[in-house]
């Protein structure tokens, strides 16, 4: 277990609007002792959906199952799960894009119906049964919402999205995990690091772990703005939390393809680079900071991105 994880809505820093429809939801279906409406959470990895899954479940004082749609592979594994849950119960299936189509129809009647399709026996006698759930919560993650069927996506009757954190939620995150952990971090050291948090609380307690570890290595007693400088210098993260390969994505893009536009594919080419992990992980970063734009042809640098790579952009001629 993760022992930075909040466990409660108050200790869940920041998504300050999501949080207050949230708790409109929470309240009325405590409130009428009903089950809360299937919720699908979307947005980039470590932004906390799974924490905020296991939030909802705290609060609404249930039992909280997790599984993945990688770890189904045929029906009956999600049947299993389904036929132990108790009523109220939060089912919580990350990456549920990668639930195989077969699962996903084991979902359509659970989620509407609260009800389980089987065949019993085979061949000519064989016969469907309707099997009574519990009246559940499924909870669905993705960072890939594009990728779920309409009627998938259809029967989540919540929907958020989690946005990147600003600089002060993430230095709150901070400072909240360094209590935790028993580091002694200063206010002003916490907003050095978040500001190469890269809007993710995952990333902003890595770093807080890696910068206790040049603090002890110092002998620092704690953790001060310069010791923070220092051991995110030492990282190599650049003053908006890029990374090497974040810079050469866009150095890349500069060099060997004139500042874009470039397809996704070729540019992963050029990289020895996963396009999906560029997509997914680098990506989303770069183009929040201004640097990059997906365009229908490609993508292509900013004025922004010429800016920080300091080169003169091809004289545009009037
Ligand atoms: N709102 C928050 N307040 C405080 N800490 C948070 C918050 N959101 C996330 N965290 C911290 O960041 C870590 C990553 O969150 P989490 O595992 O929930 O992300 P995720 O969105 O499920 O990521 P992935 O898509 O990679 O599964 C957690 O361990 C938690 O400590
Ligand atoms: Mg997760």
């Amino acid at each position: 277990m993760d022992p930075l994880r909040p466990r409660t809505l108050a200790e869940y820093v920041g998504q300050e609007d999501l949080k207050r429809e949230l708790e409109v939801y929470l309240s009325a279906a405590r409130s009428r002792g009903e089950a809360l409406d299937h919720m699908l959470l979307t947005g980039y990895p470590g932004l906390g959906k799974t924490t905020l899954a296991q939030v909802v479940a705290h609060e609404l004082g249930v039992n909280f199952r997790i599984t993945s749609g990688a770890a189904l592979e045929r029906p009956g594994d999600l049947a299993a799960i389904l036929t132990t849950l108790e009523e109220r119960d939060v089912l919580f299936i990350d990456e549920i894009h990668r639930l195989p189509k077969a699962c996903e129809e084991v979902l359509y009647p659970a989620m509407e119906d609260f009800a389980l399709d089987l065949v019993v026996g085979k061949g000519p006698g064989a016969r469907a049964v309707r099997l009574k759930l519990p009246r559940f919560t499924l909870i669905g993650a993705t960072t890939r919402p594009g990728l779920l069927s309409a009627p998938l996506r259809d029967r989540f009757g919540i929907v958020f999205k989690l946005d990147f954190y600003d600089q002060e939620a993430l230095a709150r995150i901070l400072l909240r995990s360094a209590a935790l952990l028993g580091i002694r971090l200063s206010e002003e050291a916490a907003r050095v690091i978040a500001s190469r948090s890269r809007g993710t609380p995952r990333i902003a307690n890595r770093l807080l772990r890696r910068v206790r570890d040049y603090a002890e290595v110092k002998a620092a007693p704690e953790i001060t703005p310069e010791i923070a400088q220092e051991a995110l210098d030492l990282m190599d993260l650049d003053p908006l939390g890029l990374s090497p390969l974040d810079r050469r994505i866009l150095e890349t893009i500069l060099e060997k393809f004139d500042g874009g536009p470039v397809g996704l594919s070729t540019l992963a080419t050029a990289l020895c680079e996963d396009p999906q992990t560029l997509e997914d992980i680098y990506e989303p970063y770069l183009i929040r900071c201004g640097l990059l734009r997906r365009t229908r042809k490609g993508r292509v640098l900013t004025e922004r991105a010429y800016a920080y790579l300091k080169a003169p952009r091809e004289g545009v001629l009037f």
